[in-house]
């Protein structure tokens, strides 16, 4: 049984007459192919990726599993439309707290029509793409009570500063729950989450060394998900979290260079949480 899904943060969202990715109950995202060359090039990236013989295990896994296209009912009521039916990265948690964090400080591309590198520049310069290298599309994250769950708008969440960012990325690994500005997130689950032999900034760490040495492919408007359960964390003192790259809809040929726009975005949020890693109780004055 497909049904929309409960736990997406940014892009594209099924809703009245707006089509969108759909779930199924055994753990498969499928995400609607757009029409323009958006949806074709996807495509051809996860087919390239998917039977690359170079791309190592340990870099595999920080992407989804491609299960190859299908025609499905669209979430709009349109009728059938292609997907990619994918690995829903989301579907092992139960209560996921899931960020997304497109990287890179530019998301345009020389090949891109001017209409499109005007659009992307303006957005770069008016979110913290530009400043940061990285800009945050969306987030939620779920308390320790059943009623608490906080997803900010992404007018609240794209156009930080550096303070801002690090302040947000310290929320979202807090026991207390961030929707009241008056409190200080505690930082609780950094160690947890973001810090140990399989957090976080290991997995970001691992796929570094990828980015340095791969020519292969250059990833423009690719998000980093950011996934952990706050309650499993805070039951089993464990990490449980996964760093996932989504969105390969402007992945363009490398041909032979370094993917210094990627690896540059990937740098800079590394740095926001090793920050946090070695101090945590850092207040942060706004
Ligand atoms: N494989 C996946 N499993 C689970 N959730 C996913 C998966 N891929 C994407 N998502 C969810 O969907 C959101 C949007 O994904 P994606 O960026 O691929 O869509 P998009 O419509 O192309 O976005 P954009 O508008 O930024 O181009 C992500 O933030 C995440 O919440
Ligand atoms: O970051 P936001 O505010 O969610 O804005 C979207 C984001 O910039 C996407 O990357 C972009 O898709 P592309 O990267 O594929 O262009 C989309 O364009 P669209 O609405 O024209 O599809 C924007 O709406």
């Amino acid at each position: 049984m497909l049904k929309v899904p409960d736990h997406q943060v940014a892009g594209h969202q099924a809703s009245d007459g707006v089509i969108g990715p759909l779930v199924d109950d055994s753990g498969h995202f499928y995400k609607p192919l757009q029409n323009d060359e958006r949806g074709s090039n996807e495509v051809a990236f996860y087919k390239s990726f998917s039977s690359d013989a170079c791309i190592p295990a340990h870099i595999r896994r920080y992407f989804p599993i491609f299960y190859g296209t299908k025609d499905i009912e669209a979430s709009d009521g349109s009728g059938l439309h292609p997907h990619l039916i994918l690995e829903d990265v989301v579907s092992i948690y139960q209560k996921p707290s899931i960020m997304d964090i497109k990287i890179g400080s530019r998301t345009w591309y020389t090949q891109a029509s001017d209409d499109y590198i005007e659009k992307c520049l303006k957005k770069d310069r008016e979110t913290s793409s530009l400043s940061l290298g990285f800009r945050i599309s969306g987030l939620q994250m779920f308390g320790t009570k059943d009623s608490e769950f906080w997803k900010p708008g992404k007018k609240l969440t794209q156009s930080l500063n550096s303070d801002e960012a690090k302040l947000l990325l310290r929320k979202f690994v807090s026991s207390n729950m961030p929707a009241d500005s008056d409190v200080c997130p505690d930082s609780a689950l950094a160690s947890n989450v973001y810090g140990g032999p399989a957090g976080v900034l290991e997995q970001l760490l691992e796929l570094k060394a990828w980015f340095e040495n791969q020519t292969i492919y250059h990833f423009y408007s690719c998000s980093i998900l950011i996934l952990y359960d706050k309650e499993a964390v805070l039951k089993e003192r464990s990490s449980g979290a996964l760093i996932k790259l989504v969105d390969f809809a402007h992945v363009l040929e490398g041909r032979g260079a370094i993917d210094h726009n990627f690896l540059g975005g990937l740098c800079s949020l590394i740095k926001f949480i090793s920050e946090i890693l070695t101090s945590p109780k850092e207040d942060l004055h706004l």
